[in-house]
């Protein structure tokens, strides 16, 4: 069973703290969302999992394998896959070319291996209609799906999800929340950073909150939503969305 587990995490841009002492573990099939409000270090959070940041202390494990000092490319090979919060694909590509390559640069899977996963990426997040489309035509949605279906391809345990969310009608969002909850009932480990918390509270099992880079509360989504710490954070808003939604 795959198992996350993230200890100490610290980390710090020039004088700003933004993970203090960071620490929990997410086993397969589980899902994780984490909160909290802008510059919080949520990004920071994912990045120091994924390796595209250095801690300066803690560690990142991977089924009982510390990966600290690993590389992206490394931890990404050894089944940690990631969206952007700003998708890149490449858009003169088609959808099915940038799964492949995903495949195969991020996943470093060859030949037959590469097309499958690619292929059951475009399935997983229903693209496989748009497989020989130009990436560059994709509307937001689909682009956000390519997203995804590109760290799919890389063959992850864990799938670090950044805001991928944001922007998408409700019918939309509905589509996304069915496709990250099909992908932790097939056993992935999820980490999902999302402003819109109602879609959150539908996919995880466990809330982390995030503020200046400390968690202020880790749990079950209604205690930690419940909290009266997340919600002075937060001063209301986007909050009490999530709560109403
Ligand atoms: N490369 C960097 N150099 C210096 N400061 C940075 C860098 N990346 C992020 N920061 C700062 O670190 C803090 C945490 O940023 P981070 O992007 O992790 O927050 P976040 O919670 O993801 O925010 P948001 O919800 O706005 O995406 C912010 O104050 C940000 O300005």
């Amino acid at each position: 069973m795959t198992t996350l587990v993230v200890d100490g995490l610290r980390r710090r841009f020039g004088p700003l703290l933004v993970a203090d002492d960071i620490s929990f573990r997410l086993d397969a099939g589980r899902a994780l969302g984490v909160v909290g409000p802008n510059g919080a270090g949520k990004s920071t959070l994912l990045n120091l999992i994924s390796g595209a940041l250095r801690p300066e202390a803690g560690t990142v494990t991977l089924d009982g394998r510390d990966v600290t000092a690993r590389s992206a490319d490394e931890r990404c090979r050894l089944g940690i896959g990631r969206t952007h919060q700003v998708p890149r694909p490449f858009t003169d590509l088609t959808v099915f070319e940038n799964a492949l390559v995903a495949a195969g640069a991020g996943g470093g899977l060859r030949r037959t291996a590469a097309y499958r996963a690619a292929s059951a990426a475009l399935d997983r997040t229903g693209l496989r209609k748009y497989a020989n489309e130009r990436a560059g035509r994709l509307p937001l949605l689909d682009r956000k799906r390519l997203e995804l279906a590109r760290a799919l391809a890389t063959g992850p345990s864990v799938l670090l999800l950044d805001e991928i969310g944001g922007g998408l009608t409700e019918p939309e969002l509905r589509i996304l929340i069915d496709t990250v909850i099909g992908l932790r009932g097939a056993g992935l480990a999820v980490i999902w950073i999302e402003h819109i918390v109602h879609a959150l509270v539908e996919v995880v099992d466990e809330l982390l909150c995030l503020a200046t880079g400390r968690v202020i509360a880790h749990g079950e989504p209604s205690a930690v939503l419940g909290s009266r710490e997340v919600r002075e954070v937060y001063l209301g808003e986007e909050l009490e969305e999530g709560i109403a939604g």
